[in-house]
This record gives C-alpha cells, structure tokens and sequence, in this order.
C-alpha cells in the first residue's frame, strides 16, 4: 500500500494470520482490534509480544515508547505494510498512514501528490478544497521540493485526509520541525480530528505532544504495552494544569525518565 492511500473502501477488514491464531473478531465498538498480535524479524525475540488492542471509533490514541520499542513496528502492521506472525488483526479498509518525510513524489505538482490513484473529473478541485483545509491553498501547483517541511507535512496530512479514512495513522509526523512549526502542527491535527471524526493513531517521543492531542496514551516496551492511560476530554489543554502536570509524571515514569 502505498503511503497514504487506503487500503479500500468501507467495511472491516479481519486479517487471520496461521501460527498460534486466535478468534479474531473485532469487538463491536472498536475500528481497530488486535489480539495476541507477534511480530518477530528472523529468528530473533518478539519486537511486538502477543499485543491485544482496541481503538474506538473516533478515538484519539498517542502511541510512546523507547526508540526500538516496537512502535513503528505496530504502525506498520496496522497500515498492512508489514506481515503478523502471529494473533488477529481487523481494522477497517479506509485506512491513511503520514510518516515523518511526508513521503511526495517530486515529480508530481503538490495538488497531483494528494488525489494521486484517485479518478474523476473532479479531482483536482478536491485536492484544491483539502489543501485549503490543511492552509496550502496557496500551493496548490508547486512541486514537493519547494515546499517547506512545515508545508510537506500539510501536504501529506492532505493527501492522507482526501481518501476520509476511518483510521489515521501519523508515524513521527512533526519530528522533523522547528518547534513553532510543529505548535502550528499540533493544533491543525487537532482541528482536523475534530472536524472529520476519524480514529487516529499517533506515534510520538514527546510526551506533551501525547498529552495535548490524544484521549489515551498507550507506552510500548519491548513490544508489549507498558501503560494504557485515559486523558480527560476537555480541550484546549495547558501545560500548567495540575492534571497535566500529574499525567506527565505518569508517562515519563512509565517511559523510565525521572521528572526533576
Ligand atoms: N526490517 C527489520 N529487520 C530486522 N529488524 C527490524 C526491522 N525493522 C525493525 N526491526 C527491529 O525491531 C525493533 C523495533 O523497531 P521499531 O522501528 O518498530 O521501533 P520504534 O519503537 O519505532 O523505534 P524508533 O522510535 O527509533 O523509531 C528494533 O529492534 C528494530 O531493530
């Protein structure tokens, strides 16, 4: 699957691997479930260890965890990009990944990049509407090389939007940003969410970023889930709020970093 196209249209799509398989349905209220999910490279240890996880329909979910820890990894199978050793998989069909890079092709203009494999006449109006939302109206016809790492990842954001995926799944997106940009970043995706209801995934480091954005923060270790934490719903959140505060210590805790 190429980045950022969806794997189909509609419905749940249950994925039942061979070794040590399990009943893998889906529970009704969930857009995404796994169980006993393993995912192993070679003959080496488990990067993702007998996983069981559920997303909501619409929910927000930040995804941490040391660098090895798995996270990628989970991502990557979620999106069908990378096989399951063992356990279940189901998530639904419209699925749309953003990685770090933005991953555009150079050789096609910005407004190309984000209808790309879609048909009809009206193609180019729904990049034009999409980039719009996204505040690249003003880039439509520009080639990806031109385009600012803040613009690239507004791009991506709108080309993995247009396909109106039920799961969204955002690999680092902002790592690569000055700390402005990725502010500006953070409250677009947030926005974005809210406006088109999908269930989103959200790889991080940051922990802030984590408890901004997301209504759950899960910590992967070793590939299996270490904390599994809700976040109170209200928006927009501060960093100087005693709850804020509170869920950072949990998290950087959970993450093995002491809070001084
Ligand atoms: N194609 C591969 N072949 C062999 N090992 C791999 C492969 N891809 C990942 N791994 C290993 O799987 C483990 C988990 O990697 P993964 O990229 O999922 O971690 P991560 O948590 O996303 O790390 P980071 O935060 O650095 O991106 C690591 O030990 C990594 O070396």
């Amino acid at each position: 699957m190429a980045a950022g196209s969806p794997a189909g249209a509609g419905g749940m799509n249950a994925v039942v691997m061979p070794d040590g398989m399990r009943d893998g349905v889906a529970p009704a209220n969930g857009v995404v479930a796994i169980n006993g999910l393993t995912r192993r490279f070679g003959r080496g240890p488990a990067v993702l260890d007998s996983l069981d996880l559920t997303i909501a329909p619409g929910e927000f979910v930040a995804l941490l965890g040391h660098s090895g820890s798995g996270k990628s990894t989970l991502l990557r199978t979620l999106a069908g990009l990378d096989p399951v050793n063992e356990g279940t998989l189901s998530r639904p069909d419209a699925v749309s990944v953003v990685f770090q890079d933005g991953r555009l092709l150079p050789w096609k203009r910005v407004w190309e990049n984000v209808v790309l494999g879609q048909a009809g006449a009206d193609r180019r109006d729904r990049a034009i509407a999409m980039l719009e939302e996204v505040g690249l109206g003003h880039r439509v016809d520009a080639w990806p090389l031109t385009l600012s790492g803040g613009e690239t990842q507004r791009a991506a954001l709108a080309r993995a939007l247009v396909r109106r995926p039920a799961f969204l799944m955002l690999d680092e997106p902002f790592a690569a940003l000055d700390a402005l940009a990725r502010l500006k970043m953070q409250r677009l995706v947030s926005r974005l969410w809210a406006r088109h209801g999908c269930a989103v995934l959200l790889v991080t480091h940051d922990v802030d970023e984590a408890l901004m954005l997301a209504d759950r923060a899960i910590v992967l270790d070793r590939g299996r889930i270490r904390t599994d934490m809700a976040i109170a719903p209200e928006r927009p959140r501060h960093h100087a709020d005693p709850g804020f505060i509170h869920l950072r210590g949990v998290l950087l805790d959970a993450l093995g970093v002491q809070d001084d």
